[in-house]
């Protein structure tokens, strides 16, 4: 039983073509696991069965301690989840997006205004609360996508190419945030096909083509060479 989240044995196909073969992956509580993948590696479909759009007919998937095909919603309960696609509605305030979500989880009142302040302090959008999302840039919608995630503060948060269309700044601010969420005790799983995201401290799964290529400390499997060429290789045409 773990408090984070595992995975095993999970497969899925799409028609004839094997989207996922045989996945195995656990991401302990206050680990970074950075999910590196290129284009068509599987990462979205792996995603889609974390968060059951899809259903896997292999496998065992287990989100801090509860199955998630025998008590999805014990399961989902502890899953927090940036989407690539944003979520948020445009025409609402800041703060409302985050009252609405935190509704959608059972929490109102006064501890939903609570979560509210406390998530938009933490992300520094704490004067931005009265703004609708609409008029925001893309970093802090980023943010307040984090921010609706973590409202109903999941052990396990599941992050998708959470920093696509961002700039410079932007990307750093947000890995940072979620180093240190981890840091201080969530499991996270963070996809991507960017090698610069990764940390050597960082757990690391490399998925191509639907199977897992490397696991282990990112530090530890790149060895000497930079990450980004040990990834080309490794994925390139005709490898693996
Ligand atoms: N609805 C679908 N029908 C058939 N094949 C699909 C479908 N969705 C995805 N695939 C295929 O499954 C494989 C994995 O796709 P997936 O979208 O999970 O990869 P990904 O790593 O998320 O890639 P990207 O970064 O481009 O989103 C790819 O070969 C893709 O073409």
């Amino acid at each position: 039983m773990t408090s984070g989240l595992s995975i095993a044995g999970v497969g899925y196909r799409y028609g004839p073509r094997e989207a996922l073969v045989d996945i195995a992956l656990e991401v302990p509580a206050g680990r970074f696991c950075a999910l590196l993948g290129p284009n068509g590696a599987g990462k979205s479909t792996l995603f889609a069965l974390l968060t059951r759009l899809f259903t896997t007919p292999s496998g065992r998937i287990v989100v801090a301690g509860h199955d998630l095909s025998q008590a999805p919603l014990a399961a989902l309960a502890r899953m927090g989840v940036v989407f690539q696609q944003p979520t948020l509605d445009a025409d609402l305030t800041v703060r409302r997006n985050l009252l609405y979500f935190a509704a959608l989880h059972g929490i109102d009142g006064r501890e939903a205004e609570k979560r509210a302040t406390e998530a938009l302090d933490r992300l520094g959008m704490a004067e931005r609360a009265g703004e609708k999302v609409r008029a925001l840039n893309g970093g802090h919608r980023r943010r307040m996508e984090l921010a609706r995630a973590l409202i109903h503060r999941p052990a396990v948060l599941l992050l998708d190419e959470p920093t696509v269309g961002l700039d410079a700044a932007s990307r750093a601010a947000i890995t940072d945030h979620v180093h240190t969420l981890a840091a201080d005790g969530m499991a996270v799983l963070w996809a991507t096909h960017l090698t610069d995201e990764v940390r050597d401290d960082d757990d690391l799964a490399i998925l191509h083509r639907g199977r897992m290529l490397a696991q282990g400390r990112a530090g530890d499997l790149r060895g000497d060479q930079p990450l980004r060429e040990m990834f080309l290789k490794m994925t390139a045409e005709g490898a693996a």
